[in-house]
């Protein structure tokens, strides 16, 4: 396997890269209109928001600021432990602040959950939410999510900041990967 070759590891390509992109301009728009004239901090999720992050505040014509959280519950596996830990907590006080967290997949809709129920606690004005993946038949808690890019089957996808082992985050589409991978 030649290591350039990371999309050769993908079984099926789910989102192409300009079908990402079209979606977040879509999703910034709406973005735009619900926030004009608003001061709006993005909390971004790391690892996996980390290009959601960059393509998104970059493709909104707004005020903003970014600021970075790092929770985990997978590890190195395919499934959620449920158990959050903080790896690293955001800079920026949320009193009074208007807050998106933007992350790129809700899967059981453990980490969200939890994320959501902590930032409400610090006296924000408001707390939403902007993924760009949502797998519907995989959740284990109902979570409210205003901004959804695409629902996908549940499977284990990666690229686009989504990772198998730390390894894909850098394929600009987003994929199922092959068996062959796994072994
Ligand atoms: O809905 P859930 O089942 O909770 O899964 C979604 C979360 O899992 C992934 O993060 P992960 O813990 O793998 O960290 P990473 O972003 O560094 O890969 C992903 O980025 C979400 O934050
Ligand atoms: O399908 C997934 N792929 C990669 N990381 C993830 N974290 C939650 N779900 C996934
Ligand atoms: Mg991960």
């Amino acid at each position: 396997m030649e290591s350039s070759d990371i999309e050769g590891d993908l079984e099926e390509i789910l989102l192409t890269e300009e079908q990402i992109r079209d979606r977040l301009s879509e999703l910034s728009r709406v973005i735009e209109a619900d926030y004009a004239g608003e001061d709006l901090l993005l909390v971004g999720v790391l690892k996996g928001a980390v290009m959601v992050m960059a393509d998104l505040a970059r493709e909104l014509r707004l005020r903003v600021t970014m600021d970075w959280m790092a929770v985990s519950s997978y590890g190195s596996g395919t499934e959620s432990s449920g158990v959050v830990r903080i790896l690293k907590d955001l800079d920026t006080d949320l009193t009074d602040r208007k807050v998106l967290i933007v992350e790129d997949i809700i899967d059981s809709g453990l980490t969200l959950s939890w994320l959501l129920a902590n930032l409400n606690s610090r006296g924000p004005e408001s707390v939403e939410v902007c993924a760009l993946l949502r797998k519907p038949q995989a959740a284990r808690v109902n979570v409210d999510v205003k901004y959804v890019g695409f629902d996908i089957p549940n499977k284990f996808v990666v690229g686009y900041g989504l990772d198998y082992a730390e390894r894909y985050r850098n394929l600009r589409s987003v994929g199922i990967l092959a068996p062959h991978v796994y072994g």
